[in-house]
């Protein structure tokens, strides 16, 4: 369930009063999600989306607010947030920060083909390339930064060689990342999986929850998207998915040649990110709400699957 804090309608009612976005229709508690109470919003107008934010750093959200209206500016298929009368998006109900979002249309693509690869990786290309010039800064909470205090926290939990893999992964991410050259830098989604994503048939409806965006490598957005997109059951990398998302990303932001030296030791880092990350939340952090954890074991086979079988020479940009 993803209904925290339950609303009732003439709450909702009042707080769309200060929006010019007509009038209560139907409310119902949105069941996906995990960290947010989220609701979609019927008006006599339009279709809404209500999110009350339970956890996470309040005091980033204007963060998120600047980012979502920036891409929205931008013509990105994003949501970006109904700002009010008065100018403002980011209001309270029930005590919690509450932002109202356009409803996009279309489902989660489970098993992608390759046309919504394509639209993905054009999206993703187009969105790094208007991010480049985002002015807001959110250094990336899941770098390596991160990677380096928080794989302690989970050895104890793994069995040796795991353990060991783990610490020699972080140790050489240190000497590839430390002193190379930077690469190039934007706003990111940060955690663009196909469930953030939306589509109506081989059309990209929409790309939501940035509550992981932040600004750092472009890179690391594009690695999160390959090893999810693009992976088999047993991890390794899907030629076909793989050259259509990086295609089509590169038709409208071609890796430079400091990128393409990273690519390899990119695909590792994001997928031990998703291996600890998940890790913790089972072993260390587990969620107060009743929600199944995400499997860290996908990420542990994906990385193996790396390590044995290296990256996919990357593709050309297409026309
Ligand atoms: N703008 C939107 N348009 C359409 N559906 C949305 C929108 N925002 C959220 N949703 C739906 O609500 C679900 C939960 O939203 P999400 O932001 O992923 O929550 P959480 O942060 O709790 O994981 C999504 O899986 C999606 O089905
Ligand atoms: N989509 C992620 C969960 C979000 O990552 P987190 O680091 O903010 O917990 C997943 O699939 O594990």
């Amino acid at each position: 369930m993803a209904v925290f804090t339950p609303l009732t309608e003439s709450q909702v009612e009042a707080f769309l009063s200060r929006f010019d976005a007509g009038s209560l229709v139907s409310l119902e508690g949105v069941p996906a999600g995990t960290e947010n109470s989220t609701f979609f919003v019927t008006t006599d107008r339009r279709e809404l989306v209500l999110t009350l934010f339970e956890q996470g750093e309040h005091e980033e959200l204007p963060f998120f607010v600047d980012l979502l209206d920036y891409l929205d500016e931008h013509r990105l298929p994003v949501p970006g947030p109904l700002h009010d009368r008065d100018g403002v998006a980011l209001h309270s109900l029930a005590d919690k920060p509450a932002l109202l979002f356009p409803r996009l249309p279309g489902k989660h693509p489970r098993d992608p083909n390759l046309a919504q690869c394509r639209a993905l990786g054009e999206t993703l290309g187009r969105l790094h390339k208007v991010s480049q010039h985002f002015p807001g800064h959110r250094p990336n909470p899941r770098d390596l930064h991160w990677l380096m205090p928080m794989h302690h926290k989970v050895l104890a939990y793994l069995a040796p060689e795991d353990q060991a893999l783990m610490k020699d992964e972080v140790e050489i991410y240190q000497g590839a990342f430390g002193d190379g050259p930077e690469l190039p830098q934007g706003a990111l989604h940060g955690d663009l999986f196909r469930d953030n994503t939306l589509f109506e048939g081989d059309r990209l409806g929409g790309i939501i929850d940035f509550y992981n965006g932040c600004t750092g490598d472009l890179l690391f957005d594009l690695a999160i998207v390959v090893n999810d997109w693009a992976s088999d059951e047993d991890g390794r990398l899907d030629v076909e998915r793989h050259d259509a998302l990086l295609a089509a990303y590169q038709s409208r932001r071609p890796l430079t040649a400091a990128e393409r030296d990273a690519w390899p030791m990119m695909l590792r880092l994001t997928a031990l990110r998703y291996w600890l990350s998940r890790l913790l939340v089972v072993y260390v952090d587990p969620p107060a709400h009743d929600l199944t954890p995400h499997d860290p074991e996908r990420f542990r086979t994906i990385l193996k699957a790396r390590l044995a079988h290296g990256a996919l020479p990357l593709p050309e940009a297409s026309r």
